[in-house]
């Protein structure tokens, strides 16, 4: 077994999934995924790659949830069963969301030089790299990405921002402000779907929301079964927006015990409740666990952006939802990004840590 200290091991640690997967007659050790480390192992979950569709992850036309109860009434159901629904009509253009695309394939494309003018250092989270490794036991996932905070402004790092290609911070910046207003939109919706004032989970937000985006590229993998994109977590957002692959799917929630895969509905953009929401809305609704297959043939390519509270702001359930017949459930937390990744990389869920 390698140490972390092992020379073949601070090689491969070095080294990008990419780079792994380019040259990968033998799957690496550290790479096999180990299924009690996995929460969601715990429960019956069933191993199972197949898509279950329709109807276990709704599409709500976000266009309507200003004038249709019933649009309102089927984001309510959906958050507080899946915690995950596909939103349409959300007001970014097919086009754009190409271009959000386009920049995320020319980075993962450029030359490995290129790539590493973003590199993260080993005990920061953001910009390029791999999974970050928190112990020398840790499975890492098959997957690189490119981590930026991207809100509020004056919080950018732009030492890691690609320079190429040229307009990727053009791009990004206008990306994030279509998304600020979708999170305006759905947390203002999600408000008033529990009768709650309708700026009560902005104003959790404090004046300086942040935003940060994750760019996820998952290269194919000779031993799919053997490996996971991402594994089993679920996010320390308020929510989540995530833009996906065009074609590849790999997506699951984790539902009822259930692997349950999420499709790709063309210029839909899934989004997900994460645990910031699930503890202002006092557990009504669920930040769903989730994880990513790895396929054989294709690599597959996503962006995610959370969406959260400003930094150190803490956050608690609304008054309003506690009750004697509905106790409080969460402690007032700061969800900070450390907090969240010591219990995530141990295989613990974080919001389980705010529990009373
Ligand atoms: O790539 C995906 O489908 C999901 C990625 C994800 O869960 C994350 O970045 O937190
Ligand atoms: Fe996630």
């Amino acid at each position: 077994m390698m140490s972390a200290t092992s020379p073949e091991n601070y090689d491969l640690l070095n080294k990008q999934v990419q780079e792994v997967a380019a040259d990968c007659h033998q799957l690496p050790e550290r790479y096999i995924r180990k299924e009690d480390e996995e929460y969601g192992s715990h429960t019956n979950a069933v191993e199972s790659s197949s898509t279950i569709t329709s109807p276990e992850v709704p599409v709500i036309d976000v266009s309507l949830l200003n004038s249709s109860p019933l649009e309102l009434a089927k984001l309510k159901f959906a958050v507080g069963s899946c915690g995950c629904f596909q939103a349409i009509n959300h007001g970014i253009e097919g086009s754009f969301l190409e271009k959000v695309r386009e920049i995320s394939r020319l980075f993962f494309r450029s030359s490995v030089e290129e790539k590493k003018k973003c590199l993260r250092a080993d005990d920061d989270i953001e910009g390029y790299g791999n999974d970050m490794v928190l112990s020398d036991q840790q499975t890492i996932d098959w997957n690189d990405r490119l981590y930026l905070t991207a809100l509020p402004k004056h919080q950018q790092r732009l030492q890691f921002w690609p320079q190429n290609p040229s307009h990727f911070r053009e791009v990004l910046d206008e990306y994030s402000s279509k998304i600020e207003l979708i999170n305006e939109v759905v947390l203002k919706a999600l408000a008033r779907s529990l009768n709650l004032e309708e700026n009560c989970f902005l104003n959790q937000y404090g004046t300086n929301s942040s935003m940060s985006a994750r760019f996820n590229y998952y290269p194919p993998c000779e031993w799919p079964d053997k490996v996971l994109g991402v594994k089993p977590h679920a996010d320390g957002s308020a929510i989540t927006v995530l833009l996906q692959d065009k074609e590849v799917e790999g997506l699951q929630i984790l539902k009822d015990d259930q692997w349950v895969g999420v499709p790709i509905v063309r210029d839909a953009l899934t989004i997900n409740v994460g645990d910031q929401m699930e503890i202002m809305s006092n557990g009504i609704f669920k930040s769903p666990v989730h994880r990513v297959l790895i396929n054989s043939e294709n690599e597959r390519m996503t962006v995610a952006m959370f969406c959260m509270p400003q930094t150190e702001k803490d956050i608690g359930p609304e008054d309003d939802l506690i009750s004697d017949e509905t106790p409080r459930l969460y402690k007032n937390v700061t969800f900070t990004l450390d907090f969240f990744f010591k219990n995530y990389q141990q295989g613990r869920r974080a919001i389980d840590a705010c529990k009373i």
